[in-house]
């Protein structure tokens, strides 16, 4: 695992967006994991500039979404969909169609994690995947206790996770309770692993993942058994 301090969430966003672009343009095909949360916000800002400016083409890349809230539409303004659209997909030219997120309205649950599953495989599976991480060593929707051989699936979400999220929602009401995930297994199956990790309530979550023992009650933990993980953390993390 390598560890990359930076000064702040400008720095670690930068970073980021620095090195999913030179994996872009280093590649003939990319099939890019990607994750939400607030943390690689501003990395989505960055990755668009560079790669306009740069007038880069886009039609080898493909991307697959960690996760998505079970129950909200598509248009829904907190689903995971909208703020792909919204701070990355609108942005850039990665063809539509190569562009891939659970479908957490789906009737059939089961059969949609299973599709999920078999799309990121038929892709060929995740070239590199950007992780953020919760308070709690979530990594995707996979909560403490999460099977590590687990592949895509439906998760109850903690009261923590709804808590934290709460805020992105009128009210914690809002707040779905139920999740599609990656399973931690499939995560694993990346061939490269970019962490994202900012702000001091993230500084506990950090140091477990990292000095911990492997246990499925502390996710991220798993990680340390991952053969190429970089982890980007801001000062405030590390502190
Ligand atoms: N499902 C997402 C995760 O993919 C994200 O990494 C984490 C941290 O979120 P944030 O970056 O907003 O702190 O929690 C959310 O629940």
């Amino acid at each position: 695992m390598e560890l990359r301090g930076v000064e702040d969430y400008d720095a670690m966003s930068v970073l980021a967006a620095q090195t999913v672009y030179d994996k872009i343009v280093n590649s003939e095909r990319l099939v890019l994991g990607l994750a939400t949360g607030s943390t690689p916000e501003a990395m989505y800002d960055h990755l668009a500039e560079m790669l306009n400016e740069n007038e880069v083409d886009l039609s080898h890349v493909y991307t697959v979404n960690l996760d998505e809230y079970v129950g909200l539409a598509d248009d829904h303004p907190q689903s995971y969909h909208q703020y792909m659209d919204t701070l990355f997909f609108s942005k850039v030219n990665i063809p539509k169609d190569h562009t891939f997120l659970p479908d957490g309205s789906a009737q059939d649950l089961e059969a949609e994690v299973e599709r999920y599953e078999q799309l990121i495989a038929s892709l060929g599976g995740v070239d590199l995947q950007v992780l953020g991480i919760g308070r709690n060593g979530h990594i995707g929707f996979n909560e403490p206790g999460t099977p590590f051989d687990s592949r895509t699936h439906v998760v109850d979400l903690t009261e923590t996770t709804v808590n934290d999220n709460a805020r992105f929602f009128d009210t914690v009401d809002e707040v779905p309770k139920q999740a599609i995930t990656m399973g931690l297994e499939t995560i694993m199956n990346a061939r490269s692993i970019l962490l994202l990790v900012s702000g001091d309530e993230k500084e506990e979550a950090l140091e477990c993942m990292i000095d911990c023992e492997v246990s499925e009650e502390l996710p991220a933990t798993i990680l340390q058994l991952h053969r190429d993980v970089t982890v980007i953390a801001d000062d405030e993390a590390l502190e």
